[in-house]
């Protein structure tokens, strides 16, 4: 299985995903949100680039989620925290979701064959999902304003370790990024949290009270929920 490794979202060229499973990975925080309403026994994540097209999307009953510079969109039911997507907030709701970078990368994959959500807290799960699927993958890291970050490079990683320890070394095929960026989680994989908050993105979410929410996004496959584009909409992928 080849699984290439992608650092931004800019670097992606939405062409060459024809034919292949695409893994869009935000660490912090929108895939592991995504993860969080759709294990919450949300309906669907329609994932939208910006407000206007969030607010033309919503129809009665379904909420609004997403943040612009980390803060909840005025009007909006919820920010991008996990922590806000609970049972009681979202069993049974749609939720349209716009976030500065990981909604942006699901819709840039939409060309691929399927869009998978992935995260540290789904990351075995989604790498026997992308196995399941049996096509080339490639991994997305979202990054942050089109500039590359770590804690979705080390997701990246472990998604990488995921699969080789599933298939076996020598049938786990990575370009040299995706060899870096395991490189990077195997060498952070015993201080994760600790990892997470040197972070660029993990020291701004400190800074902002997010704190409670690295300290979730950090935590590794605590889910076995992974999100699936069908249509315009995230599901629950069924094998
Ligand atoms: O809300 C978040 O965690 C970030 C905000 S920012 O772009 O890092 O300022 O958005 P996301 O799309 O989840 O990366
Ligand atoms: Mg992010």
């Amino acid at each position: 299985m080849h699984i290439e490794v992608i650092a931004t979202i800019c670097e992606a060229r939405s062409d060459e995903f024809l034919h292949k499973t695409v893994i869009v990975v935000d660490v912090l925080r929108a895939t592991s949100t995504i993860i969080t309403a759709l294990m919450n026994g949300c309906k669907g994540v329609v994932p939208v680039e910006t407000v206007i097209k969030a607010k033309e999307l919503a129809r009665e009953g379904d909420l609004l989620g997403g943040e612009r510079y980390c803060k909840k969109i005025p009007g909006f039911d919820f920010g991008n925290s996990p922590l806000e997507y609970s049972r009681e907030a979202v069993q049974g709701k749609r939720v349209i979701l716009t976030t500065t970078n990981g909604t942006r990368g699901i819709q840039k994959a939409t060309k691929a064959d399927r869009v998978l959500a992935g995260a540290l807290i789904n990351a075995k799960a989604v790498a026997e999902a992308a196995i399941d699927l049996k096509r080339d993958t490639v991994i997305v890291c979202a990054g942050t304003q089109d500039v590359f970050s770590l804690e979705d490079g080390i997701c990246a990683g472990l998604i990488l370790d995921e699969i080789a320890a599933i298939l076996g070394e020598s049938q786990m095929m990575t370009n040299d990024f995706g060899l870096a960026m395991r490189g990077s989680y195997l060498e952070a994989k015993d201080r994760l949290l600790a990892t997470l908050l040197a972070c660029t993105n993990g020291k701004k979410m400190k800074k902002s009270g997010f704190l409670a929410d690295v300290e979730l996004c950090a935590k590794v496959n605590t889910t076995d929920c992974v999100p699936v584009l069908e249509h315009d909409q995230m599901v629950l992928y069924q094998r």
